[in-house]
């Protein structure tokens, strides 16, 4: 799984590099300029022949602007042309910078296709008249600190940016930023205004974790790592990892060829309810299907039982027990996991039930997935502290779910999910999966994960009951919860691309449908 950082984690990593290592700064800043070139040529496809190619390399007065002069510089080298403008007086350069930016004044003598701006004023009559392939962003990176959304940038550095957004509005030339594109916080993915609008950022060793929230996806375009020799070993311990297909592959455990239903993941769900004004046993229905779509060797469910035969003909596997707290009790002793919440209710009635529940032994002791209306009884201050009694469990909480649970805001959980999660699960010494785009895993001590998969196609009733079931029946097969959490979403995700070509008629059926192929397609990748 990949590092994602934050500013500071990265800073850190650099710090490390060049004083633990001995890697001087201008070899890392060469590395990584002469990678960002290559990666921003290959996504041209002009690699074999970037001659006839126009580059605009816009440079701030920090290592980013660094990191651009020695961009200009390879594409020079490569045959390209290049007009650099620098948004600050040479002078006040620091040395590695001043040593690139030299180099340039150098390269002045010889080659003809390169301009040196100072300022954009010098520069705006020549840019407009120019057609550029790429528009380089060399203005701000991890530098930039913002302490709220909008906050105002100021000159140069905000003309500069409109400059590059306004040329790409109004040209065929893409904006390639370097490292971070200017204007966003790398940690928080809070945008600043203005910031650039890319259409790829090469990132320097590692991925940030700004790229993932709030406007950062749709500031960054494609992302690409570049390598520049700050090993992944000098970055440790990381604190986010992203989950991918092959972590995903590692949590789900293959049937033993000898091996009956009984040892294939036994899962109990207990959902859906009935009242006299509504049903909820859609959301046990989805649950268990999901449980057995993921290959659950066998799934008990416990609902009312005058649902019994709707269950039976939606899933004909699954064995239906009532609501009788010792039949429920006695089976969690028999479940390798146990999921609890799905469509519950949460009138008082409901609510103590749920509460009785999560303080048998039987269940706090088994693995547990907790989940919508069980998580509104845990949110209630009197059953807050029942998690500290639990062995292995995962709550799987909705944003909304979370301002329950933590007493923060939709919007404080929203700016920054990975602290939220990380800090709820520290607090209370539980697993916790964060539901958003992207998902958040934390566990009380461990790296917190980050899953990527899955689009607008899941935002659709019932896909988190699907993401339930998807986790207790990975769970029941073998692996922890925390694991068998982020394995889920990543299936999940992936269900929910499979399940159709356009993601806006996607329903909770077509998920459950698509889980078999999600699950599939990865052993075919691992093949
Ligand atoms: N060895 C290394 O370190 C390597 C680093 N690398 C590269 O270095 C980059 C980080 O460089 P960096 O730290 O120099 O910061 P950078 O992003 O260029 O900008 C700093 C400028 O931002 C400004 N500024 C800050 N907040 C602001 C605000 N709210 N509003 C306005 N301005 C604000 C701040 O101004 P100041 O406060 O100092 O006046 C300062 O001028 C990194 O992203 C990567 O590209 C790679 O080459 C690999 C090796
Ligand atoms: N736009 C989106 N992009 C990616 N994932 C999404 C999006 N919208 C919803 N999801 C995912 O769909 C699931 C919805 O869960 P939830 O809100 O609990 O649904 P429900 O309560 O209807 O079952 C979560 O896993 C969430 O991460
Ligand atoms: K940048």
């Amino acid at each position: 799984m990949l590092p994602v950082v934050t500013a500071i984690e990265m800073s850190k990593a650099d710090k490390a590099a060049i004083e633990e290592l001995r890697i001087g700064e201008s070899r890392l800043m060469e590395l990584a300029g002469s990678e960002a070139a290559d990666i921003i040529l290959k996504a041209l496809e002009k690699n074999d022949n970037p001659e006839g190619c126009s580059f605009l390399v816009v440079c701030g007065k920090g290592n980013n602007g660094g990191d651009g002069f020695v961009v200009a510089r390879h594409l020079l080298n490569r045959g390209a042309t290049v007009d650099v403008v620098l948004l600050c007086p040479p002078e006040t350069l620091k040395p590695v910078n001043r040593e690139g930016y030299l180099i340039l004044e150098a390269y002045r003598h010889h080659n003809e296709p390169l301009r040196i701006f100072h300022g954009i004023e010098e520069a705006i009559d020549s840019i407009t008249e120019t057609g550029y392939s790429a528009l380089i962003d060399g203005i701000l990176g991890t530098g930039l600190r913002i302490t709220q959304a909008g906050e105002a940038l100021p000159e140069p550095i905000a003309s500069a940016i409109t400059l590059l957004n306004t040329l790409r509005h109004n040209s065929d030339a893409l904006i390639a930023a370097l490292d971070v594109p200017s204007g966003l916080d790398a940690t928080t993915g809070l945008s600043a205004s203005p910031a650039v609008i890319a259409d790829l950022t090469v990132t320097m060793a590692f991925l940030k974790t700004g790229f993932f929230f709030n406007e950062g996806p749709l500031h960054c375009g494609d992302l690409h790592t570049a390598e520049i020799s700050i090993p992944r070993f000098i970055a440790e311990p990381v604190s986010t990892l992203l989950t991918d297909g092959e972590f995903a592959a590692e949590q789900f455990i293959m049937r033993n060829p000898a091996a009956a239903k009984h040892q294939n993941g036994k899962v109990l769900i207990i959902a859906g309810s009935i009242s006299s004004t509504s049903s909820m046993i859609g959301a046990a229905m989805l649950a268990v299907k999901a449980a057995l779509k993921t290959g659950a060797g066998y799934v008990c469910v416990s609902l009312p039982l005058t649902h019994a035969a709707a269950m039976h003909a939606f899933a004909p596997g699954a064995v239906v027990i009532g609501r009788d707290l010792d039949v429920i009790a006695e089976k969690a002793r028999w479940a390798d996991a146990v999921l609890i919440g799905c469509g519950l209710g949460r009138d008082s009635a409901s609510v103590s039930f749920i509460a009785d529940l999560l303080q048998r032994k039987e269940i706090a002791a088994n693995k547990l997935v907790i989940d919508a209306d069980a998580l509104y009884a845990l949110a209630l201050p009197d059953l807050s502290s029942l998690s500290f009694g639990f062995s292995d469990a995962i709550l799987t909480p909705h944003y909304g779910e979370m301002s329950r649970l933590s007493g923060f805001s939709v919007e404080s959980i929203a700016c920054d999910p990975l602290d939220t999660a990380r800090t709820y699960a520290e607090k209370h010494r539980v697993n916790l999966l964060l539901k958003g785009y992207p998902t958040v895993i934390a566990a009380p001590s461990d790296p917190v994960l980050l899953n990527t998969t899955g689009t607008d196609a899941l935002g659709t009733a019932g896909s988190g009951d699907i993401l339930s079931g998807m986790i207790a029946a990975l769970a029941a097969k073998g692996a922890t919860t925390f694991n068998a959490g982020a394995a889920a979403a990543w299936f999940h995700g992936r269900a929910g691309d499979l399940a159709g070509t356009i993601s806006s008629i996607v329903s909770a059926e077509d998920i459950l449908e698509a889980i078999p192929s999600a699950i599939q397609e990865i052993f075919h990748i691992e093949e």
